[in-house]
């Protein structure tokens, strides 16, 4: 299928430095791949007698990025508080390549895991280069000295992000797209095995959020973030896990977790899925006005089997060019 307007995407993504070869670099593997840096076994995690989280599972191989996707209040924020020991599973176990993540000593998990959450924090008087530096706390002797190498690395981390120039200015003055970004530039100084981010892409505006999520991608860690723009997680994530109230109802590939079905299902939206024109993964489009439609057909109800239908609306809505 060839898109309307792909001379007008090619030299738009050239502007950005971006070659015409190297868009095709964008499409996502089946995360198939030998180690498993991630693992979480059956995780539970109760609030008094609610459950938030019922046995959730996953493997995520070594360098790849996973996406947790769901509604507002599926879990997804308290799925990664538990991987990053911000909460106690109630049950389940979770491993970063073999070892328990309870059994490492505070230290040692900072080294080895990086977070970016959506609440930024409260350091008013330090300039962005000195909050990048936090960065590189868990790696350096209590009281020592600023060395050459830690500021190139700052450096460095600024200048991938996009912030060189706002070095000198306090983080507190930065916009909510800078403040997210030099987070990001933090957590790319601590060289963590495992980066976690809550919502990275809130507060940027599109160049940003796609150019992040590729930045996130070409660093070879392996990261978990959490997402609510289902086309921007299907563009790049190589893995995405469904939450819906607590549970993992579809995991794998973009292809295998984004269908209409699943998303009519969980979301109680109707959409089209067809395959980007780019990455080949799915695209979806969403059907405006067919909320009351799903909830009187049934169609939403999360509880009951997917009927794989649209109605038939949206059917005539896709003038049948799927
Ligand atoms: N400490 C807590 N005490 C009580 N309830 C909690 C607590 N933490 C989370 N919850 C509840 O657990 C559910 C899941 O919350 P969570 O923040 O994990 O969802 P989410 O998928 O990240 O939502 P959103 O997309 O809105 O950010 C919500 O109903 C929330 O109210």
């Amino acid at each position: 299928m060839s898109a309307p307007n792909q001379q007008v995407q090619t030299e738009s993504l050239q502007a950005h430095g971006v070659s015409e070869g190297a868009n095709l670099d964008v499409a996502v593997g089946d995360g198939a791949c030998a180690r498993p840096a991630l693992s979480v076994r059956e995780l539970s995690w109760r609030c008094g007698e609610r459950a938030i989280l019922s046995e959730v599972k996953l493997d995520l191989p070594e360098g790849k990025m996973l996406g947790i996707i769901g509604p507002n209040g599926a879990g997804k924020s308290s799925l990664l508080r538990c991987l990053y020991r911000f909460l106690t599973p109630s049950s389940g176990e979770i491993q970063l390549f073999g070892q328990p993540i309870a059994s490492l000593s505070a230290r040692a998990f900072a080294r080895e895991v990086a977070v970016v959450l959506q609440d930024t924090p409260q350091h008013f008087d330090m300039t962005t280069a000195q909050l990048v530096a936090l960065g590189l706390t868990p790696h350096k002797a209590a009281f020592s000295m600023t060395t050459k190498a830690d500021r190139l690395a700052v450096s460095q981390a600024l200048e991938t992000v996009g912030l060189k120039d706002r070095a000198g200015q306090t983080y507190a003055s930065l916009s909510g797209g800078e403040k997210q970004r030099a987070l990001i530039a933090r957590a790319i100084v601590q060289q963590p095995k495992l980066l976690i981010l809550d919502e990275p892409t809130n507060h940027l505006d599109i160049r940003y959020q796609i150019q992040i999520l590729e930045l996130l991608k070409a660093l070879g860690v392996t990261v978990v973030i959490s997402i609510h723009d289902l086309n921007l997680a299907s563009a790049l994530c190589d893995q995405l896990l469904l939450l819906d109230q607590g549970k993992a109802v579809a995991q794998g590939s973009p292809k295998q977790v984004l269908s209409e079905v699943q998303i009519a299902r969980v979301f109680g939206v109707c959409c089209q899925v067809s395959p980007h024109p780019q990455h080949g993964n799915p695209q979806i489009n969403y059907f405006y006005g067919y909320h009351n439609h799903l909830q009187n057909s049934g169609k939403n109800d999360r509880h009951s089997e997917p009927q794989g239908e649209q109605p038939l609306e949206a059917k005539e809505a896709n003038h049948g060019e799927r």
